[in-house]
């Protein structure tokens, strides 16, 4: 796969006259670019999804948790720009269910942002995994992230922008005071 999209990636700076045989900088950027997209920028497209590992909720905490802020890398499905900003995610574990090791809600993130996306659907993508995974009582996925393809090209907007998506599973989609409480938990961890 490496290969041929360098093939084609050297075509397309052909046609944008980019000439890469000759310049020295550019020389072997039609595989490097290609081995970006295969092995990091878009690998959540190829790779299996993290090894989650679950344990028994043996005290039966029933309580919200929030993890975050996790660093979310990604690439816009529209103009192929990045994204970048922060996760947060609240979870209301079932008391009989399961809970998953911390670190793997950072492999989840990592996994979904590594492909080209829009956030709205990258935030579902994230709620519904954790979701079927887990089956907590209620969960919350809240992105914060700047766009490139809004800061670097067409309208050129604020580095400051943000786009905040937020997403409620289960109990948290009807309990305005748990909601508030993640909130309230987001701000916290965000600013320390
Ligand atoms: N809702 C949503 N919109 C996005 C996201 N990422 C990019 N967009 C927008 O999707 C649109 C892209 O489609 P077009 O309007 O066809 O692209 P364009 O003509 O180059 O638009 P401009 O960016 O305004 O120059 C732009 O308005 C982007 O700002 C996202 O994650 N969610």
């Amino acid at each position: 796969m490496t290969k041929a999209a360098a093939r084609k990636i050297a075509e397309l700076f052909d046609i944008l006259k980019i000439d890469y045989r000759n310049d020295h900088n550019t020389r072997d950027t039609p595989e490097r670019v290609s081995k970006m997209f295969v092995y990091e920028t878009m690998a959540g497209r190829y790779d299996e999804p993290p090894a989650i590992t679950e344990f028994d909720n043996a005290t039966r905490f029933d309580q919200l948790i929030v993890t975050g802020p996790i660093d979310l890398r990604s690439t816009c499905a529209h103009h192929m720009m990045p994204i970048y900003g922060e996760v947060m995610i609240g979870i209301l574990p079932e008391k009989d269910g399961k809970i998953i090791g911390l670190s793997k809600y950072d492999r989840i993130v990592e996994y979904f942002g590594s492909r080209l996306q829009i956030q709205e659907e990258l935030t579902m993508q994230i709620g519904d995994y954790i979701e079927k995974l887990t089956k907590p009582r209620g969960l919350a996925v809240r992105i914060s992230a700047v766009h490139m393809c809004k800061t670097h090209r067409g309208v050129r907007s604020s580095h400051k922008g943000r786009m905040v998506s937020t997403c409620y599973f289960g109990s948290l989609r009807d309990d305005a005071e748990m909601q508030r409480q993640f909130l309230s938990e987001c701000q916290t961890l965000s600013f320390g």
